[in-house]
């Protein structure tokens, strides 16, 4: 049923301020606007499943037909290099997906790319994400200020917004540089899993030795606060726990909590406390302009088609009923946060970008702006992957006395009725992939950060993403295995772009990352062969009867591992944060997408508040510098409320 809770179904719906998508860039503004008192009409392709359960709960959160968008991207221009990605997915003659190696594609099978989930539902890719919630470091920010000369740009100011909106539940009340009481729940890790896995301490032992930490501190180091507010953060090196957007009973909070909320409070006479209009299955389809005065196009509206499954990446299935064609006014502002490929789509399908990409596709001109779509970036990942001495099998976990077996989410799933009954249960406690490890490789930025995050999973390697419904031709792990997944921070490589394949709003655009290329490329790949390098040493390290483990990805049985690294690293790497489609940058710039208050260039009544606005990919994972971003354009967007 097309979504929406009262109003918004006229042609001619006028609102103060349009929003259009609902993750953690659009959900946080268009609350907050609402809360202010201002009309708000919020605009999401997809739609509320907050009745699947598996979205509720972190450890069973996943991309799955009814939540995602399959995006299908190019790692490389260069066809030779892409096919040696041992995860791409095709298409069979008969329909059916088929996930593995070019070498042994099936006959029939046509090469669709790596698949690139992106979350198309109501609170976007937070309600599928992994769930990790790490600050980036104090430079992200402050990097934006020097770039921009705008001063509301610093580290400093943005903790404060991060205090203002997180509901810490790990840490005592009070911690400096953290928030008790805002919307945002994090949850880490109190040890205890970690205690009741003596194996995989052993291996997290080797790598806090590896840096010169003092092994016996492990134990408590995995419990030590990533997010904390120290100077010397982010260039110190060692374990910590890795927190996530969840409250205390690991349950999944995401931009749809906030969104549900405020739709669901209330005047003491029952009607709605806020101004804000939820429509679900809606596509937006391009921004309309008011071009009869002089000076810049005014945005002053979107057309946006509603129906279920419009768009073509939608997994079920793409509708061939044509949607009903909508509009919607805006007397103030149109906001875009549809993310980092659908937010510059829409820019260039509203004839703002590169004129001869514009002219290609015969859509008129309304702005050139030659940065959309460029110089996208994301945190590339690798895992490396070791397995424990021959005599010792599995890691095992201690179970809790009365815990149930658990079914992974698939009903029926006694651990589900455990979290749902009374938060008990696996599911209500950390996992064991709840640690984080930052390094510094010998190819670290100048101020010295780490710059390499590395999450450790027991009897699991996180190789990327394929469709779940797909079938998988990847040999199975042997006992024992363990990956250690390096994600890069400090990206340094921006050459990916997101170009349109058609004029069609329906049809996806065309992704290209070209991963680890272009001038920053080779010091992130020799950072990243560093980082394989190191974690090979720690294998070797780690004491019996676990160790000594052999690192079985990438294998290397001579001397001359780092060529082989890098040739492996460069076929292997994925990624899933990508960002900076959209740029902020400064005025003299002309890749510069957007001014430092998110405004579009060269048209006025237009913003993007997303992932597509950050200049540089912030920190490991995107997802809470996301809600903060759209804190930060909240105070903007309110600044200029009284201009229209
Ligand atoms: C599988 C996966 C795992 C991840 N794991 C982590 C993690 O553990 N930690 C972390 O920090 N980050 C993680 N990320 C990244 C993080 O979730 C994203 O960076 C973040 O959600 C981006 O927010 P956004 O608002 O820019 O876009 P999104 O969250 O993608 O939201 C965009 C919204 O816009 C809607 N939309 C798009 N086009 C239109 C249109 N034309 N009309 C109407 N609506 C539209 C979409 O349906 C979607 O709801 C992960 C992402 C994925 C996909």
């Amino acid at each position: 049923l097309p979504g929406g809770n009262g109003g918004g179904s006229n042609t001619n719906d006028v609102y103060d301020y349009i929003v259009v998508g609902s993750g953690p860039g659009g959900a946080p503004l268009a609350s907050n606007l609402a809360r202010a008192g201002y009309s708000v009409l919020l605009l999401e392709a997809g739609d509320d499943q907050s009745a699947d359960v598996t979205t509720k709960i972190i450890s069973l959160g996943t991309p799955s037909p009814t939540n995602r968008w399959d995006f299908y991207v190019r790692q490389y221009s260069d066809d030779a290099l892409q096919r040696k990605n041992n995860h791409l997915t095709w298409r069979r003659g008969d329909g059916s997906l088929w996930v593995g190696n070019a070498s042994a594609a099936p006959a029939d099978a046509t090469l669709l790319g790596v698949h690139y989930p992106r979350g198309a539902t109501l609170g976007g890719s937070s309600v599928i994400n992994a769930g990790v919630a790490v600050l980036p470091s104090r430079s992200d920010w402050d990097y934006i200020g020097a770039l921009t000369g705008d001063r509301s740009w610093s580290a400093d100011a943005l903790r404060r917004i991060f205090q203002r909106i997180e509901n810490n539940h790990y840490l005592a009340p009070g911690t400096p540089g953290h928030g008790f009481s805002g919307y945002l729940n994090t949850i880490g890790n109190d040890g205890d899993v970690y205690a009741r896995t003596p194996s995989m301490i052993t291996v997290l032992k080797s790598m806090v030795s590896a840096v010169g930490g003092n092994p016996a501190d492990t134990l408590s180091m995995v419990q030590r606060d990533i997010n904390n507010n120290s100077p010397t953060r982010d260039t110190t090196q060692g374990l910590f726990s890795l927190p996530f957007h969840g409250n205390s009973t690991w349950g999944r909070f995401s931009a749809r909590d906030l969104t549900l909320a405020t739709l669901a409070a209330k005047k003491p006479n029952g009607q709605p406390r806020f101004p804000l209009t939820l429509q679900t299955h809606s596509l937006v389809t391009r921004v309309l302009f008011d071009r009869s005065r002089p000076g810049k196009p005014r945005a002053t509206g979107v057309e946006y088609l509603q129906g279920q499954s419009l768009y073509r990446a939608d997994p079920r299935g793409a509708s061939t009923a044509p949607g009903t064609r909508r509009t919607a006014r805006a007397r103030k502002e149109v906001i875009l946060s549809a993310g980092v490929f659908n937010t510059p789509q829409l820019l260039l399908l509203s004839g703002i970008g590169a004129p001869a990409q514009l002219q290609q596709h015969n859509i008129p001109l309304t702005a050139a702006l030659p940065g959309v779509g460029t110089h996208m970036q994301d945190n590339t990942e690798i895992p490396i992957v070791g397995v424990a001495a021959p005599t010792h099998g599995p890691f095992l976990t201690d179970p809790l006395p009365g815990d149930p077996t658990c079914n992974f989410g698939f009903p029926p799933d006694p651990c589900v009725a455990a979290w749902q009954a009374n938060s008990s249960g696996p599911y209500s406690r950390a996992g064991v992939n709840s640690n984080a490890f930052l390094l510094r490789t010998n190819h670290t930025a100048p101020g010295g950060e780490a710059d390499v995050l590395i999450f450790s999973i027991a009897n699991f390697a996180f190789r990327g993403y394929w469709p779940n419904e797909a079938v998988v031709t990847i040999p199975t792990d042997p006992l024992g295995v363990f990956g250690m997944s390096m994600v890069k921070m400090d990206m340094r490589s921006a050459d990916g772009s997101v170009k349109l394949r058609s004029a069609d709003p329906r049809d996806t655009p065309i992704i290209n990352f070209e991963v680890l290329s272009g001038p920053g490329g080779a010091q992130d790949l020799e950072a990243l062969v560093d980082a394989a390098g190191w974690a090979r040493g720690v294998y070797g390290n780690v004491q019996a009867p676990v160790g000594p483990m052999t690192t079985k990805e990438p294998a290397c049985a001579g001397t001359a591992c780092r060529d082989s690294d890098r040739e492996w690293v460069r076929a292997q790497a994925f990624g899933h944060h990508a960002t900076s489609t959209c740029a902020i940058g400064a005025d003299r710039d002309p890749w510069a997408v957007l001014d430092s208050k998110f405004r579009v260039r060269g048209v006025t009544g237009l913003r993007v508040v997303d992932g597509s606005a950050f200049p540089r990919t912030p920190g490991a994972f995107p997802v809470v510098s996301t809600f903060m971003l759209s804190e930060k354009a909240t105070e903007d967007v309110l600044a200029d409320a009284g201009k229209w």
